[in-house]
Parts: C-alpha cells; sequence; structure tokens
C-alpha cells in the first residue's frame, strides 16, 4: 500500500463534515490538501528502508565508540494518531561494518520516526538497523519522549517523559556513560 494523497484530502473532507464543520467555507478550503501533505511527510518512512542510509564511508578511519545525544525527532502514536516528541541517543562501537557519516544515524532516527509507531518499535527498528547495517561490536538507542496522547487528553499528564532504551554487543552488560543515565 503507498501513501494516496487525493485518497487522505478525501477523508479529511469527510472528517470535517463529521466535525459538523464547512470544508468548502474559504477558511477550510485548503485544508484537505494542507493535512493531506502534512500525514505524506509524517509517514514518508513508511515505504522507504531507512537502514539504507547506513553506508559505511570508505577508507581507513580511526575507530572509536560514536555516541549522538540529543538528536530530536517527532513521530505518531499510531493509537490515537497523537504526535510524540522528544530526544535520541544513538551510538555504535564500529566492527566489521565499518563507520558510517554522522548524519546517517540522525536520518536512520527521522526515517523510522516517519511512521505510525510505539516508542517501542521504534527504539528497535533502530537498533536493528545499526545491528544488520554495521554489525558493531556495541550498538545503543535511547528514547526519551513525551506523548501527546497523554498530556492533551486521556490521562491528561503533561510532563511524563517516556524512556525506552535497546542495547547490544558489548554495551548490553556494559553500557557507556549516556546510556547508564
Ligand atoms: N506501550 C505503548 N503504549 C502507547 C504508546 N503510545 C500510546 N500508548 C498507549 O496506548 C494505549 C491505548 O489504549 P486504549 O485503551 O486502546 O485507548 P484509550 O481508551 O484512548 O486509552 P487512554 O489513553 O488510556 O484514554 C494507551 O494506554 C496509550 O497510553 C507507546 O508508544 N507505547
Ligand atoms: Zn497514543
Amino acid at each position: 500500500m503507498s501513501f494516496d494523497a487525493p485518497g487522505a484530502a478525501a477523508a479529511v473532507r469527510d472528517l470535517l463534515l463529521s466535525f459538523g464543520a464547512d470544508p468548502d467555507s474559504p477558511e477550510l478550503r485548503d485544508t484537505p490538501r494542507r493535512v493531506a501533505e502534512f500525514w505524506a511527510e509524517r509517514l514518508a518512512g513508511t515505504e522507504a528502508d531507512p537502514s539504507l542510509e547506513l553506508v559505511p564511508l570508505p577508507g581507513d578511519l580511526a575507530s572509536c565508540p560514536v555516541i549522538l545525544e540529543r538528536v530530536p525527532f517527532v513521530s505518531t502514536c499510531e493509537h490515537h494518531l497523537a504526535p510524540f516528541e522528544g530526544y535520541a541517543t544513538i551510538g555504535y562501537l564500529p566492527g566489521v561494518g565499518g563507520t558510517v557519516g554522522l548524519s546517517k544515524l540522525v536520518k536512520v532516527v527521522h526515517g523510522f520516526a516517519n511512521r505510525l509507531q510505539v516508542q517501542e518499535r521504534l527504539t528497535h527498528e533502530i537498533a536493528s538497523a545499526l545491528e544488520t547495517r554495521l554489525r558493531p561490536a556495541a550498538w545503543g538507542v535511547k528514547l526519551v519522549a513525551i506523548h501527546t496522547c497523554m498530556s492533551h487528553r486521556g490521562a491528561r499528564t503533561p510532563d511524563v517523559p517516556v524512556t525506552t532504551q535497546v542495547l547490544g554487543g558489548a554495551w548490553e552488560k556494559e553500557p557507556p556513560g549516556p546510556f547508564r543515565n
């Protein structure tokens, strides 16, 4: 299944009607198109394979652990279609698969975040991409996020950060500092 922009716009039009709003009013006329474009962007990682970003850099790079902290991300809770957003810590100790450019790690986080998600699956998908593409000696992914489905409705708990973490290889038993906090 691929993203159907006209179908999404038609569905938003129906949604507005179900709200008792007039989708043909000057104020709302462009809203179905805008919302369809919004979701196209937010779900762009659904059909893509974000792990393909992880192509090793050529050459003999001096190898050491690499950890990026406070990488911002926004994703979408599949239960309520509500955003959850926060920060990722992502790192690895290079192994047989070599070293990647730093920006590729950020793109992997964003790629998997651009799907309908739960935070646990998002964490595992990012970790699996590191594991399978880089065959690292160690790897780790930690996400800390606020879920608007809990802050804006329902439980109405605005300040509850949710932490999820997956560690692999040598870091499973001995995680480095950023994965211990
Ligand atoms: N484990 C997990 N749960 C999530 C995530 N995002 C949202 N949820 C939860 O998914 C659950 C869906 O529960 P339901 O009882 O089916 O839906 P609901 O009646 O709208 O639930 P409330 O939010 O409790 O009002 C809620 O408890 C959400 O807090 C996530 O990333 N991981
Ligand atoms: Zn939710």
